[in-house]
């Protein structure tokens, strides 16, 4: 861990996210060539991160986990390009997600098998064609992050935060270039959410992270701030922090 990769280069182009207006939504609709209604999500964004720590905070529904889902092409572009390391979202869609991992905010998104063991074999399977092969590397990640226990009992009767931290493992476990993650300190406690802002600290890897939590948006190299589908500011975490405070002080 902690190696001396190249950050990634992440490159978004005029990327705008848009969406159909339901008749009933109260905002101001676009209207297209067809007459149809569309509403702007995020965007437009143009933006190049070559840091090994992003941060993006912003309020409710302001369009940080839209903005985080283009990286990995989770959600593609409306107008616009979203390209990482050189390759394209929309084009190259399953390169991209070979190389950029998505940890979602709720931990059984990630975690589909019985047990987190199972999950992590199961990211791995690419990688580790064999069974053997596959059960010890398993293991081996389940060990790095302390998780061995865990790994084996069945995810519904572990905690909120023990899922989060096992959901952690599997995204990291296929050591992709890029680490995307959405709000992951939601479920954890004080001693947990130090754990994985540790965590997080010592990989080698870029990482870009949607968070309500300001600790954690200080530990960056950039900070966006994103307040009704635009990028408001974008620079030192410090003073994005005061931004976004000065922004949501009054309700
Ligand atoms: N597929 C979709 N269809 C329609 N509207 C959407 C879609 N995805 C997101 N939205 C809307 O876009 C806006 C931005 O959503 P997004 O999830 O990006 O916000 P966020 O900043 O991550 O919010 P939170 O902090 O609450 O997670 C919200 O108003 C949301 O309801």
């Amino acid at each position: 861990m902690g190696g001396t990769r190249h950050p990634a280069v992440i490159e978004l182009d005029g990327a705008v996210v848009e969406v159909p207006v339901d008749d009933d939504a109260h905002v101001a609709p676009s209207r297209g060539a067809g007459g149809d209604r569309w509403r702007t999500i995020v965007g437009p964004l143009d933006l190049t991160l070559r840091e090994r720590r992003v941060t993006v905070v912003g309020a409710n529904g302001s369009g940080k986990s839209t903005l985080l889902r283009l990286l990995n092409g989770l959600v593609l572009p409306s107008r616009g390009t979203v390209r990482v390391d050189g390759l394209d979202t929309g084009r190259d869609g399953s390169a991209v997600r070979r190389r950029v991992a998505f940890g979602f905010t709720d931990p059984l998104s990630q975690l589909v098998m019985p047990t987190g063991r199972e999950d992590v074999e199961l990211s791995l399977r690419r990688t580790h064609r064999g069974r053997a092969e596959r059960a010890a590397a398993a293991g081996r990640v389940l060990d790095r992050f302390g998780l061995a226990d865990l790994g084996d009992r069945s995810v519904y009767d572990l905690s909120g935060g023990e899922r989060q931290l096992l959901a952690l493992a599997v995204v990291l476990a296929t050591d992709p270039a890029v680490l995307v993650l959405d709000e992951p300190t939601t479920l954890l406690d004080r001693r947990n959410t130090l754990l994985l802002r540790r965590t997080l600290e010592s990989l080698p890897q870029t990482v870009v992270v949607a968070t309500h939590d300001l600790d954690l948006a200080l530990e960056a190299d950039r900070t966006l701030v994103v307040d009704r589908a635009r990028v408001v500011f974008d620079g030192p975490p410090r003073e994005a922090v005061e931004r976004y405070v000065a922004l949501t002080a009054t309700p």
